[in-house]
């Protein structure tokens, strides 16, 4: 596999059905046009692997031959949806890991040298992997899911799982290929080393890209992920709380919630299900009159009355949605894991601009940061050969990585 390469996938934003879709319930989500890039570099040294990831200030180097290969799973082609962690891999990987303190760097190198050694042969040499993210992280859209993306589709490439893309970035298939199908198998993967029991949507979404209705079943029963070809333009203003909070903990809240308050729970996420339903049925007709925009706009606030009554809120995002619900512009709820992170506010269409602005410049007053972005973008997807200098790319901000990075000659699969 021909050095350097970038591979690319996109965050997600979940509209309907956040934590239910771990219970099996369906869920409706969107790729964003804010996306998180993996450069790989070759090193002089074929034995070194090195991870640069400077969004968490964080650089780490490893002695490939220091890895436990003995533990690498041996399942040829991608691993079943039911398909665990292994525990032994598992088991050596907390050893040889034992020096990183912080979690959000221990669960990066964890994902990482997870993935690697699962996908990647011993002989192969090693490399510099430098990650960026235009997300921000932790925020609730998915980060976790386009680094695991990015991962394994860089892995999959080294070591010749998987062919090089050749879909353009103009072409709209939103592609079923079986690379993909390998990808989003083995992100899953990853996901499950960063959330620890995720549904699987975030990681289908930033390999698939575009919008999708999904629903993880029983088992190793295939998950059902609908793409909606369609997806209706919305006017959604995406606020970011800063607050920092894990997926993970947040999700296993909810596990205990369930448990402690089985029946109760049930009728929680039931009543999320009907929604995400009724959504679907909403965001799939012909034509979104103004009567289905406003009991769209219904769901969101009855979603998030429901995301309260299962622990996920914060003080923050309850102070977004009284500062959208005082200027009655329309509904907010917040989006994936909750506890911080991100709210979307779904505006009325009749809303004039400067009442949106009004809006914005309220919450960046209090603190939060907005964001303006697309929906439905494009999945995975990578670039070869790119004149980067890795040492540049570890500090461009947003703008530049979107304008030196993005703007060169992608493909996806
Ligand atoms: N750019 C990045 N560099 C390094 N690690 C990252 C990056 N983006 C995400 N991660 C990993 O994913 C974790 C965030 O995942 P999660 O808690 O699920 O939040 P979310 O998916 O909502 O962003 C981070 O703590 C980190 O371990
Ligand atoms: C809470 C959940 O529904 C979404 C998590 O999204 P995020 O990691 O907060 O971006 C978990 C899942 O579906 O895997
Ligand atoms: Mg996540």
């Amino acid at each position: 596999m021909d050095l350097p390469f970038v591979v690319s996938a996109p965050g997600k934003v979940i509209i309907f059905g956040e934590h239910a879709a771990v219970y099996n319930k369906p869920a409706i989500a969107a790729a964003l046009s804010l996306r998180t890039y993996l450069l790989v570099t070759p090193n002089e040294d074929s034995e070194l692997i090195r991870l640069e990831f400077p969004d968490i200030h964080f650089n780490k180097s490893w002695r490939k031959d220091h890895f436990p290969w003995d533990q690498k799973p041996n399942y040829n082609g991608k691993p079943s949806l039911s398909q665990e962690l292994e525990p032994e891999l598992v088991d050596a990987l907390s050893l040889f890991l034992a020096d990183i303190t912080s979690p959000f760097h221990y669960s990066s190198a964890y994902t990482f040298l997870y993935l690697y050694i699962s996908l990647v042969s011993k002989t192969v040499p090693g490399a510099t992997f430098s990650v960026r993210s235009t997300l921000p992280i932790g925020a609730g859209l998915g980060s976790s899911a386009s680094i695991s993306v990015c991962l394994a589709t860089a892995f999959a490439l080294l070591d010749g799982h998987i062919s090089k893309p050749t879909i353009g970035r103009d072409e709209r298939t939103l592609s079923e290929s079986a690379d993909c199908q390998f990808i989003e198998a083995w992100s899953f993967q990853g996901e499950k080393c960063l959330h620890g029991n995720p549904s699987g949507i975030d990681n289908a979404v930033a390999t698939h890209g575009g919008a999708v209705m999904f629903q993880r079943k029983e088992g190793s029963m295939p998950s059902v992920r609908t793409s909606m070809r369609n997806f209706p333009s919305l006017r959604l203003l995406l606020t970011n709380t800063k607050t920092a909070r894990r997926t993970a903990t947040l999700v296993a809240n909810v596990s205990t919630l369930v448990t402690e308050f089985a029946k109760t729970s049930e009728f929680i996420l039931n009543a999320i299900d009907s929604l995400t339903r009724e959504a679907y049925i909403l965001m799939t007709k012909p034509v979104l009159d103004a009567e289905a925009r406003r009991r769209l706009r219904e769901l969101i606030r009855i979603n998030h009355g429901l995301l309260i009554s299962l622990g996920v809120s914060h003080p923050s995002l309850e102070k977004i949605r009284m500062t959208a619900d005082l200027l009655a512009l329309g509904e907010t709820k917040l989006t994936g894991a909750g506890g911080g992170g991100c709210a979307i506010t779904l505006l009325k269409e009749s809303v004039e601009e400067s009442k949106v602005l009004e809006l914005v410049e309220e919450l960046e007053n209090e603190g939060f940061e907005t964001f303006e972005t697309t929906l439905g973008g494009k999945g995975v997807g990578a670039t070869f050969n790119p004149t980067l200098d890795p040492s540049e790319f570890i500090k461009m901000d947003r703008i530049q990585i979107e304008h030196n990075v993005w703007s060169s000659d992608w493909k996806f699969w």
